[in-house]
């Protein structure tokens, strides 16, 4: 199938800008180099602007790619089943009518490996040393001009980025079984990062609508419009059967393992499709602050259940 948004991924040569990252170890997990390449972060700022995401392809190396995966897929998840509005919380009856998208709230299900479990329960840490990685002559030299990711994420937002100091809600594996319902939602933290490990056998895209909500207000009208737009009023028979999937707002990213995904989640309005077949759809999911301390907040902790250990449903790793 051909990839509407083609035009904006990057399509350079993998294999000739990872040359330089040659040592062993964790720095081998990704092509770290993409990260430093000028063409590659120009594409990426350009295609943030003008389509809400950008995507870095092939970034993890085959082996960096196997060996997340099977890290994340012997890690113990939580089966999540909630029922909450697209803002992650009970809604706001206080100001707005139960009728209103504001208050409107649905059924939704995945599974997930919070920050604690991977960094706590992998014999290797990988995930989590990603996330943190410095480049070998900057250690010792705290936070974003030693740490690639943050560095080339920044320069992506233009703006300046800081990891995200939540407990489990940080750095997460995002697992999606066909029998998930994963929701739309606006999320909490500015900028998400996600990290594709696996690919589901159908359906699994990234859907989105690109800045469609100024604000990062509950109280922001056009958050509400488009939750009444394409979770509310949307009864379009589709293959999945899943609401706002018709709607040509909707632009949709197919997922590729080893990719890196980078958009705005908490102004573009977003979810996993929903998949089919019986291998998960697997993403590594980095959240990032605008300020020093990002934490989330205790509805969106509690309508994500991101820590197995809090899990009433926990479901051994493979
Ligand atoms: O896996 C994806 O494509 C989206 C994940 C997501 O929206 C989230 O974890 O908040
Ligand atoms: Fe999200």
């Amino acid at each position: 199938m051909s990839h509407p948004n083609e035009d904006y991924v990057w399509h350079g040569d993998d294999n000739e800008k990872c040359s330089s990252d040659s040592v062993l170890g964790k720095s081998t997990l990704l092509n770290w180099s993409l990260l430093e390449d000028p063409d590659v972060l120009e594409d990426c700022r350009t295609s943030l602007r003008e389509h809400g995401a950008a995507v870095v392809k092939n970034l993890a190396t085959p082996e960096g790619l196997e060996k997340l995966r099977s890290e994340v897929l012997s890690a113990p998840y939580n089966e999540s089943k909630q029922h909450y509005t697209p803002w992650q919380d009970q809604g706001d009856p206080v100001k707005y009518p139960e009728s209103h998208p504001r208050n409107f709230r649905t059924h939704s299900s995945a599974a997930f490996v919070g920050r604690k479990t991977l960094e706590e329960a992998t014999t290797d840490g990988l995930c989590i040393s990603v996330y943190n990685e410095t480049k070998e002559e900057g250690r010792g030299d705290v936070g974003f001009g030693a740490n690639r990711l943050l560095r080339f994420l920044s320069r992506v937002a233009d703006e300046r980025l800081y990891q995200s100091e939540d407990e489990n809600g940080s750095v997460y594996c995002y697992r999606i079984h066909s029998e998930h319902n994963p929701p739309w939602h606006f999320d909490e933290s500015p900028y998400t990062a996600i990290l594709y490990l696996q690919n589901p056998e159908g359906g699994g895209d990234f859907e989105y609508v690109p800045w469609c909500r100024p604000t990062t207000s509950k109280d922001d009208p056009a958050g509400h419009e488009i939750v009444r737009r394409l979770v509310m009023e949307t009864t379009l028979p589709n293959p999945l059967g899943t609401p706002g999937a018709d709607d040509p707002l909707v632009k949709r990213i197919p997922i590729q393992p080893g990719s890196l995904l980078f958009f705005n989640g908490a102004k573009s309005f977003h979810r996993a499709a929903p998949t089919t077949g019986s291998a998960p759809r697997v993403g590594l999911v980095f959240t990032f602050g605008l300020a020093e301390g990002f934490e989330n907040s205790q509805d969106v902790r509690s309508s994500n259940e991101w820590d197995p250990r809090d899990s009433t449903h926990l479901v051994s790793g493979e």
